[in-house]
């Protein structure tokens, strides 16, 4: 469905794609994950053809110009514009318009599709007044006016609520399952786990892609979760052989190279009076991995 060799984008003297090559399969949710900056847009706008590389080259359903397969993609792009002053129908009506479709088959199509989104009983509410979480499923409606085959997203949950991103994804599955390939970009590793595949993107180049269990087992250390309420924790396990500490919500993850770090991290923090909830090894988390294999390049 989609391959790139050796792609490198770069604007003026900032190379925003470096040297990336990847492929992607009919029926996968392939994800692309990485932080602000890592080069997701960049490497989706080639993808659609909305930019070209400056070098390697790609090809997108067997096409070496995205372009001429365009009326089979989607695409949502990060800052979709709506027009705010047209109603949830009429922004439909307008993207179904584009696609050379008749009146009436553009009414079936965007009644079916607005109902697959559920935003159907807001038709008439005009797009300045939906909520975040609606604007992102109308900007979903429009991308699938298209009805593609292969639909690219580019960080489509970005600043919406949790509840409207589980439902989100829950129409991707849908999608996915009724045969669209999905290709889609995200910073949250909670989306990550979702993918069939992802590529873990760092300053232009893919560190890593594999499915979420495969990148697990790629993990070489340890992962001790503790749960405390004491925020100096850093300070109280400096003579500690610790890799790292990251906060993850209530709890601190430790990364250690072996077990045998328990025993000294159990008396690092009794003599330090804490209190400890809980000190148990767990499966590291796609953050942890992604942090492991970032600091690997940086
Ligand atoms: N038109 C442009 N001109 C110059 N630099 C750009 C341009 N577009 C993107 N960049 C730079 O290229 C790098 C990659 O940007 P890109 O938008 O692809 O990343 P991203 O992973 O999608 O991040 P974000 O979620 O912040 O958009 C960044 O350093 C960005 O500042």
């Amino acid at each position: 469905m989609i391959t790139l060799n050796n792609i490198t984008k770069n604007y003026g003297t900032l190379t925003a794609v470096n040297d990336i090559s990847l492929s992607v399969n009919e029926g996968e949710i392939f994800g692309l994950v990485g932080p602000d900056g890592a080069g997701k847009t960049t490497i989706i706008r080639m993808l659609t053809g909305l930019l070209s590389p400056t070098s390697g080259s790609l090809t997108v359903l067997g096409a070496a110009n995205p372009e001429s397969v365009k009326d089979h993609l989607g695409y949502v792009p990060q800052k979709f514009s709506l027009y705010g002053d047209l109603t949830v129908m009429e922004n439909i009506r307008v993207f179904g318009s584009l696609c050379g479709q008749s009146e009436e088959q553009i009414d079936d199509l965007a009644t079916h599709i607005l109902d697959f989104t559920k935003i159907l009983p807001f038709k008439d509410r005009l797009a300045d007044n939906l909520s975040g979480g609606m604007k992102q499923k109308l900007a979903l409606a429009a991308g699938l006016m298209h009805q593609p085959q292969l639909f690219f997203l580019d960080e489509p949950t970005t600043g919406v609520d949790p509840v409207s991103r589980r439902d989100f994804w829950r129409m991707l599955f849908k999608l996915n399952k009724e045969g669209t390939t999905i290709f889609v970009s995200t910073p949250y590793m909670d989306e990550a786990e979702l993918c069939t595949r992802i590529a873990f993107l760092h300053n232009g180049r893919i560190v890593s892609c594999d499915s979420p269990q495969g990148l697990r087992r790629t993990y070489p250390y340890k992962v001790l979760e503790l749960k405390t309420n004491d925020r100096n924790i850093k300070e109280h396990l400096a003579p500690c052989p610790l890799l790292d500490i990251n906060m993850f919500g209530e709890a601190y993850h430790l990364v250690v190279e072996d077990m045998a770090a328990a025993v000294q991290i159990k008396s690092a923090l009794a003599a330090a009076n804490i209190a400890v909830a809980e000190l148990e090894e767990i499966q590291p988390t796609l953050e942890d991995v992604f942090v492991a294999l970032a600091s690997e390049v940086a």
